[in-house]
């Protein structure tokens, strides 16, 4: 039997505040709630709480305020769109959501627990990085095989999975080849593979699509999106307004950075 929820869903954005524009938000003047009497657990309309959300952040890079006072809320299955232009702080936010860069100020929450109090919460993030963060003297297989290793799979299934990404990415033919032999757009797409084979609750992407041809763009974004259908929120940074375009909600960036000695106490 089925479990069900009572539950009110907020169209998003929550908070767009100071650094952030939010195209949702500059149409409606106040957020829109809509009531939700009652849906299946699974169902990716009903919002149980955010997937993932950020409260009062703010990053410096290189002494510089880059994100300040943000406060955002990712919804489970949410599709959003992470925009600005460049400089803008795209690639800083998604690596202090992913935990791996520490917030300067404020906090970032993994399913509403801070991801500092408990870090093994990374564990449901994934992040594809704009420079693809392979190894380069492994080669494509075995890149997506030892992240699945480290995430604790077990060996068979590993390589299951790792040829089941691969194939899916049009990258199974370099299975065996070197990471250093492959082009950029080929290694894009296996550090895509990666992301999606560890099956996160949040796929985190930056600029997945950069490096692509027409074809090889519609499959790369075909299978970043096709994650939300079990509930998986997904966050891609990019410039391309058709990526944009398929997502729920666009988040836009300001550059607003200003030097430390600037910056409120
Ligand atoms: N390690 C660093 N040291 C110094 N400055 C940094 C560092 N990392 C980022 N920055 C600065 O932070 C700002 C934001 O950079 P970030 O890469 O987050 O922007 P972005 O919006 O992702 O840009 P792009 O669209 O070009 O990828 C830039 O001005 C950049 O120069």
């Amino acid at each position: 039997m089925p479990l069900y929820w009572t539950n009110t869903l907020i169209a998003r954005p929550t908070t767009c505040r100071h650094n952030v524009i939010c195209r949702t938000c500059n149409r409606v003047a106040a957020p829109l709630t809509v009531d939700v009497i009652a849906g299946r657990v699974d169902d990716p309309r009903v919002v149980p709480g955010p997937a993932l959300a950020c409260r009062a952040l703010s990053c410096r890079a290189g002494g510089r305020v880059i994100i300040e006072d943000l406060t955002l809320e990712f919804a489970p299955a949410e599709r959003v769109a992470l925009m600005g232009p460049s400089g803008s702080g795209k690639t800083t936010l998604l690596t202090t959501l992913a935990g791996l860069l520490p917030p300067a100020k404020g906090r970032v929450l993994v399913g509403g627990v801070p991801l500092d109090e408990q870090p093994e919460l990374r564990a449901g993030l994934a992040l594809v990085f704009q420079s693809y963060g392979l190894l380069s003297l492994l080669t494509a297989a075995e890149n997506v095989e030892v992240a699945l290793r480290a995430a604790g799979r077990p060996p068979r299934e590993a390589v299951r999975l790792t040829a089941g990404a691969l194939e899916r990415l049009r990258v199974a033919r370099f299975a065996g080849h070197l990471v250093e032999e492959l082009s950029g757009g080929q290694q894009q797409r296996v550090a895509v593979a990666r992301a999606l084979a560890l099956r996160p609750r949040v796929l985190l992407a930056d600029e997945p699509t950069a490096e692509q041809d027409a074809g090889h763009r519609a499959v790369v974004l075909d299978e970043l999106l096709a994650v939300t259908d079990d509930g998986t929120t997904l966050v891609i940074a990019t410039h391309d307004p058709e990526v944009a375009e398929r997502c729920d909600r666009v988040i836009e960036l300001r550059t607003v950075s200003r030097h430390r000695s600037e910056s409120r106490p």
